[in-house]
């Protein structure tokens, strides 16, 4: 659990450490590769989160999203069950930050999504191996997602954020592909 700690903590760092403009550079690639992934082109119902200023953009992916005509739905955390429920966005106007300074949906204005509804789960992470292992910020909410979730998920991440080594815990789930500006890792 330490070593976990120590890896978030050093690979937080760097990624706050990046400018925006090089943020904005990489995404732009990131969702350009994303758009050519068959599990996005054929998903109607796409899971995904709300990104903060230095993870992997996610707001034009939902803008792009909505245009192809795909209905959007985020994630809001509970805590006190580590378990997430996804609710359906139409605009960023339905979201709020809360929980953890996270932007998650506003639920008296939005509509919930059950596990099966979602076609394809986007995942963000702090650090991947090249093994397809994912270090999250430590709530095991996704974990715990998807060892029930039976759609299809891929990850999004910076290049700089693939690393040699990451501590197994029996409940870590493989990812099947991650994403990053310079190529797709398929597991
Ligand atoms: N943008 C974004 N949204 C996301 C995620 C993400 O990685 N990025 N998540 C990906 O999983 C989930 C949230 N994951 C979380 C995991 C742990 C804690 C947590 O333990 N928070 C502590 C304080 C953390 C700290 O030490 O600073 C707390 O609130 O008590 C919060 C959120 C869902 N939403
Ligand atoms: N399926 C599960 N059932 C019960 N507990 C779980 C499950 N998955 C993870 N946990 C617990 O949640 C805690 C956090 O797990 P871990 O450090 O792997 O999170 P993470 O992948 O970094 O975070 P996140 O998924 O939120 O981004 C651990 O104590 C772990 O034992």
């Amino acid at each position: 659990m330490g070593e976990k700690r120590v890896i978030r903590k050093e690979m937080l760092q760097a990624l706050r450490k990046q400018s925006e403009e090089e943020n904005q550079e990489k995404s732009t690639a990131i969702t350009s590769l994303l758009f050519e992934q068959s599990e996005w082109q054929s998903a109607n119902v796409i899971g995904i989160t709300i990104s903060l200023s230095y993870e992997v953009n996610t707001r034009a992916i939902i803008e792009a999203a909505w245009e192809q005509g795909k209905i959007v739905v985020v994630p809001k955390c509970k805590p006190s069950t580590r378990e997430m429920t996804f609710y359906r966005i139409t605009s960023f106007a339905d979201v709020e930050e809360s929980y953890s300074n996270l932007f998650e949906p506003i639920v008296e204005k939005t509509i919930a999504y059950a596990q099966n509804s979602i076609d394809l789960l986007v995942l963000p992470g702090v650090a991947f191996t090249r093994d397809g292992r994912r270090l999250g910020y430590g709530g095991g909410y996704y974990d715990r997602y998807l060892s029930i979730f039976t759609g299809n998920h891929l990850a999004l991440a910076y290049e700089s954020q693939m690393v040699k080594d990451i501590p197994i815990n029996e409940h870590d789930k493989k990812m099947k592909k991650v994403v990053t500006e310079e190529k797709v890792y398929v597991f």
